[in-house]
């Protein structure tokens, strides 16, 4: 239940608003063939998203979740990893089901929305663009745009004072514990969907204020916010 009707909402994108795996997935394991080092896989992939580009390319070298160095070869996997997956990030990412649908009616009635992701700004608008919904966006904050990433409240509150308003008329959609803690921090309300990227335990146990099956459903829970 949310304590009231948002005036802006902003939503994250990988896992939230586009299926990004697949893309994602592949550039790193091209990375890893090129490297001579066995592939990850999707399933892999899945549990390395959300906490930037950095952060992907040193779990996918180390195997680990919360690696402390940069391993060799960091940077040539890195700059290998930028290049390879701009060059495919919309082969077979795909919104999820009702994004476009949802984005398109929120706008329709007024509601200021933002994209406020970890992901860095050579993917995120081309990605946006390709998928049809860049225009839906009345601002978008990429990783690499803001000094901290989520789960920081800082690119929250940026995106607030970018449009004027408390953060707490502010409404973060997210599929991670990440999104979770930068909304708390930051005092905006929080949503989850079940669908994204959110490691092994149900969002439920990331305690938000609401759980959406689909963007599509936002509407309804405004109407029942005070
Ligand atoms: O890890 C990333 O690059 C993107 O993550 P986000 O869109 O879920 O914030
Ligand atoms: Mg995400």
């Amino acid at each position: 239940m949310l304590v009231h009707t948002p005036d802006l909402v902003a939503f994250d994108l990988d896992g939230t608003l586009v299926d990004s795996l697949p893309d994602l997935a592949d550039a790193i394991d091209a990375v890893l063939g090129r490297l001579g080092l066995p592939s990850a896989g999707e399933p892999r992939v899945r549990r390395w998203i959300g906490n930037g580009v950095n952060m992907l390319v040193k779990r996918a070298l180390t195997g680990e979740l919360w690696p402390q160095d940069n391993p060799p070869p960091f940077d040539e996997a890195l700059t290998m990893f930028m290049d390879l997956y701009e060059a495919n990030v919309c082969n077979r990412s795909r919104l999820f089901p009702g994004v476009a649908e949802a984005l398109k009616q929120l706008k329709a009635v007024g509601f200021r929305l933002a994209c406020v992701t970890n992901k860095h700004s050579r993917f995120t608008r081309p990605l946006l663009d390709r998928l049809g919904v860049l225009q839906d966006m009345d601002f978008v904050g990429c990783g690499d745009e803001f000094e901290k990433l989520k789960p920081d409240p800082y690119p929250l509150l940026k995106t607030a004072e970018f449009f004027g308003i408390e953060p707490s008329r502010g409404l973060m959609v997210g599929d991670s514990v990440n999104d979770v803690k930068a909304a708390r921090a930051a005092g905006f309300m929080v949503v989850c969907v079940p669908y994204g990227y959110h490691g092994g335990n149900g969002v439920e146990c990331l305690k938000p204020d609401a759980v959406v099956s689909s963007l599509t459903e936002l509407p309804a829970l405004f109407k029942k916010a005070a």
